[in-house]
């Protein structure tokens, strides 16, 4: 089998939301390749915890309650949720778990609440970093791999408009020219790889370091890099500067953004400068930069801004994963 699914950006791309059929239901989840659990909005829930969201009723006929088996998640921003479990089949644009591990929030972080474009997540890191007890359970992938066409999934990220994950295949039309594989380290439950070096601008190479290792996830809005590549850039800002107010790198929203190449695989991968205006801040007309350091959070982490400039194929097709990435 194979799925095809919208992944619709919420406001200043900061997450990606696709819509997911638990038993009779629809609900719109966050793809999140740097978490394992699909957890969901229920309506075990206190009614002060949700704002608008759809709620997985437990109560309907295909879900069976897990009896025993409990959930906890927080993640790096410091959001967080747990509950209960229950199994039901999910449908994914048509690639089909017949019985998923379906985690019912009974409580969610404020941030979730506030989130309103979203019923829950979706996790496709792997699955050794789930998070239910006593027995962790397999993500969506997971659980489907073996019945799809080929054991992979792809990403095509887009800016302000739909773009589509695929299960099961790759869409030849969503990218140009070939596709660079490069190893994946899956030892911390994610898919991380190695990164080359990198030069800020169109101009000569002025990779002053390589990058090293790093995590490509959907779940993260922005791209996180070691401080050095980061003064790089925005040494080529005009009028940027560190805002401790506002806890990273801003520059006035008319300044002209260099691109960035990141080499992978040994292959040369342009982020335009574009995708490194990520929001304006709400004071003195300046805007919130896609780049940022990676101080704090222990990763590198390639997050939607990258995600947006590739097409991104996590393939399990042999034995063990590897990630490729095209220009788009
Ligand atoms: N922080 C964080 C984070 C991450 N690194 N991947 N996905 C994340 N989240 C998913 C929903 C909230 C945060």
């Amino acid at each position: 089998q194979t799925g095809t699914v919208a992944a619709n950006p919420e406001q200043y791309d900061q997450a990606y939301i696709c819509p997911v059929t638990i038993g009779s239901q629809t609900l719109h989840l966050d793809f999140d390749t740097g978490s394992s659990d699909l957890w969901v909005f229920s309506n075990l829930m206190p009614s002060s915890e949700v704002d608008g969201q759809t709620e997985f009723n437990t109560n309907s006929a295909g879900a069976t309650k897990k009896d025993g088996y409990t959930w906890s998640i927080s993640y790096g921003d410091g959001s967080g949720a747990s509950g209960v479990v229950y199994a039901d089949t999910v449908n994914v644009g048509g690639a089909t778990a017949t019985s998923q591990a379906v985690e019912a929030a009974t409580s969610v972080s404020s941030e979730f609440t506030s989130d309103t474009g979203s019923d829950g997540l979706l996790g496709l890191a792997f699955s050794s970093i789930n998070q239910v007890k006593p027995t962790p359970q397999t993500t969506f992938f997971d659980t489907v791999k073996s019945s799809l066409e080929a054991e992979l999934f792809t990403a095509d990220l887009q800016s302000n408009g739909p773009g589509s994950y695929t299960f099961g295949y790759i869409d030849s039309s969503k990218y140009t020219g070939s596709i660079t594989y490069t190893a994946v380290d899956n030892s911390q439950g994610f898919w991380g790889f190695t990164a080359g070096g990198y030069t800020v601008g169109g101009g000569g190479s002025n990779s002053t370091g390589t990058i090293g290792s790093a995590i490509a996830d959907t779940g993260t809005s922005l791209m996180y890099l070691p401080t050095a590549a980061v003064q790089s850039y925005y040494s080529q800002v005009s009028g940027s500067s560190y805002s401790s107010s506002q806890g990273g790198y801003i520059f006035p929203c008319s300044a002209s953004l260099p691109s960035l190449t990141v080499s992978i695989g040994g292959h040369g991968f342009v982020v335009p400068g574009s995708n490194f205006n990520y929001s304006p801040t709400g004071s003195g007309n300046t805007c919130f930069g896609g780049l940022q350091e990676n101080t704090g959070i222990g990763f590198t982490i390639f997050g939607d801004v990258f995600l947006r400039a590739v097409y991104a194929i996590f393939d399990e097709t042999q034995g063990s994963p590897r990630i490729g990435f095209a220009a788009q």
